[in-house]
């Protein structure tokens, strides 16, 4: 009889940020649970390894980027039929290279998140990602 992990799976996620807000989605690729849906990049935590670690070697495997620099951001717990899954986002505003397909993935930078459909977990963060981004803004008016 096969038997499942109780716990949680931890999952490493980064959004990249450029100085103007816009933050990288993919698409994941064929044979993934949730093929076609949109997510920010990132993959499974590893044995032994730490959520950062496991973030930069996702973005090095997966898209050819070195993430030099990420602060968490905040954490998710999911429950899918397929993964009870613990998301811990990350944002980073210094990395080097260009995104690269490596998985057969689709990329977008999006400024307000329309791509759809998202995974069902990210879809909250959108809104905080709104939030964090004009906190960041120094364009933005003051309605007083
Ligand atoms: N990368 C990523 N994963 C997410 C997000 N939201 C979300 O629910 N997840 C879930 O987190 C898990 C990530 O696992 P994965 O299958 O992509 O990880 P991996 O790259 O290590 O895959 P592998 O098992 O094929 O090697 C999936 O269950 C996925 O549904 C998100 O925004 N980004």
């Amino acid at each position: 009889m096969s038997q499942k992990k109780s716990g949680p799976i931890d999952v490493a996620v980064g959004i990249l940020m450029k100085d103007n807000g816009d933050v990288l989605l993919a698409q994941r690729p064929a044979g993934k649970a949730y093929e076609g849906y949109w997510e920010f990049p990132g993959g499974k935590v590893e044995a032994g390894e730490t959520v950062e670690e496991a973030l930069k070697r996702e973005f090095m495997e997966e898209l050819g980027i070195t993430v030099l620099a990420a602060e968490p951001w905040c954490c998710v717990e999911h429950v899918y039929p397929h993964a009870h899954v613990r998301l811990h986002f990350y944002v980073s505003h210094q990395w080097k290279g260009l995104p690269q397909s490596r998985e057969g993935q689709s990329f977008s930078w999006q400024g307000t998140v329309r791509v759809e459909p998202l995974l069902p977990a990210t879809v909250p963060l959108i809104q905080w990602l709104d939030a964090l981004r004009y906190s960041h803004s120094t364009t933005e008016t003051n309605p007083a």
